[in-house]
């Protein structure tokens, strides 16, 4: 017989100890459970809900879609032709892509990664100080126990901090996380984030031109201030295998980009789970519900999740784009023909984010909340 969920996890805290010292070296040296703040049994998922470890069923590389953007810097219009007819492919079917020569230094990535180690190094207390006000703003810190299902119920087995770039907090925050660093790393992260945009920009650009449609641009409902900054860390897990990274969701977001080190990350393809192999210097961009509904249906906003490590902490970065709180989002009149029926009612980003805190859906459930039956 299986011995109860927190014992197996990690004996010591079912005795209610629940000190960082004595949870073993796998995470011994991280803060995250310091100071008996957090409950380890809380992350045990019940059987259900568990999945696989992050080294199970590599998707194949050959077959997952890579974007090399230095195919558009000859000007080449046959080239170009190419790389939107690969991109417009891989968000039809995968949802997921590699990006590489996307121009976003490798150095710049390592400096915020560098930092990011530093900042989740800190006494959970420290890192508490800058928590989130959920559920009103992710805006800050939020520590696992916070990122839950839509009820509430198992938390993650994570940590994050999340910047918005016109915030006037944003300083403030990035003083508070790094007061040592003298307010460089605020100049890094804004770096990035000029890079995402860039990027995300050039992206949309493409993929309206993928779809074929000329009248309403997908850049026209988004700017420089519709962008969030994420740093996540998954500390190692002794036994990930009962608990998890991140649950299976949907991005509600327009796009998603992401700088991971180590795996995690695992998509859903054809009704199976693969595991997404990093790599240095490539960045992994999905697309979000936004996308989905804007395409009618043509883009896949493809569920995922994080699975956990058992030997070593994994960071990422995670830059997501949304519209405007204004901007409505509706298909183009180009893709809705006798055949191809409007597939999602016109939502602005605004209702759409307050779909999610209020929480009125399932996991991965939210566009069919919109769907047109
Ligand atoms: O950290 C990751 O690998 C993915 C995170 C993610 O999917 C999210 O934040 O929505
Ligand atoms: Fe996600």
């Amino acid at each position: 017989m299986a011995p109860a969920a927190g014992e197996i996890l990690v004996p010591e805290v079912s005795a209610g100890v629940g000190k960082a010292q004595h949870l073993g070296d796998g995470l011994g040296h991280h803060s995250f459970f310091e100071g008996d703040k957090h409950n380890v049994q809380e992350f045990v998922l019940p059987e259900a809900l568990r999945f696989d470890s992050a080294f199970d069923n590599f998707v194949d590389d050959a077959e997952f879609p890579v974007i090399d953007l230095s195919t558009l810097a000859s000007g080449d219009e046959k080239q170009r032709q190419e790389t939107i007819a690969r991109l417009a492919h891989a968000a039809e079917t995968w949802g997921f892509f590699k990006v590489v020569n996307h121009g976003v230094p490798l150095e710049l990535i390592q400096r915020i990664l560098e930092q990011v180690r530093g900042f989740f190094a800190k006494p959970i207390e420290e890192k508490l100080e800058m928590k989130s006000d959920m559920p009103r703003s992710y805006f800050g810190y939020t520590p696992g126990t916070m990122i839950t299902d839509v009820d509430g119920q198992h938390p993650s087995w994570t940590e994050r901090l999340y910047f918005k770039r016109k915030e006037d907090l944003f300083r403030k925050l990035a003083q508070g996380a790094w007061p040592e660093d003298d307010g460089r790393i605020s100049e890094a992260i804004l770096k990035y984030m000029d890079h995402m945009d860039a990027l995300t920009e050039q992206l949309f650009e493409l993929l309206t031109e993928g779809l074929g449609v000329k009248s309403e641009k997908l850049t026209a409902f988004h700017d420089n201030t519709c962008g969030g900054f994420n740093v996540a860390h998954y500390p190692a897990c002794p036994r990930p295998e009962l608990a998890r990274g991140l649950r299976a969701h949907t991005d509600p977001h327009t796009m998603a980009v992401l700088y991971q080190e180590y795996p995690g990350l695992q998509l859903l393809k054809d009704g199976k789970w693969l595991t997404v192999r990093p790599e240095a210097g490539t960045l992994f961009v999905n697309v979000g519900d936004i996308l989905q509904i804007w395409s009618n249906g043509r883009y896949q906003s493809v569920q995922h999740r994080v699975a956990l490590n058992p030997t070593a902490s994994r960071y990422s970065l995670i830059f997501f784009k949304n519209p405007r709180l204004e901007s409505v989002i509706s298909a183009p009149s180009e893709l809705i023909d006798e055949a191809h029926p409007r597939k999602y009612k016109a939502v602005s980003w605004a209702e759409y984010v307050g779909m999610i805190s209020k929480g009125t859906t399932k996991p991965g459930l939210l566009i069919d909340k919109i769907a047109i039956a």
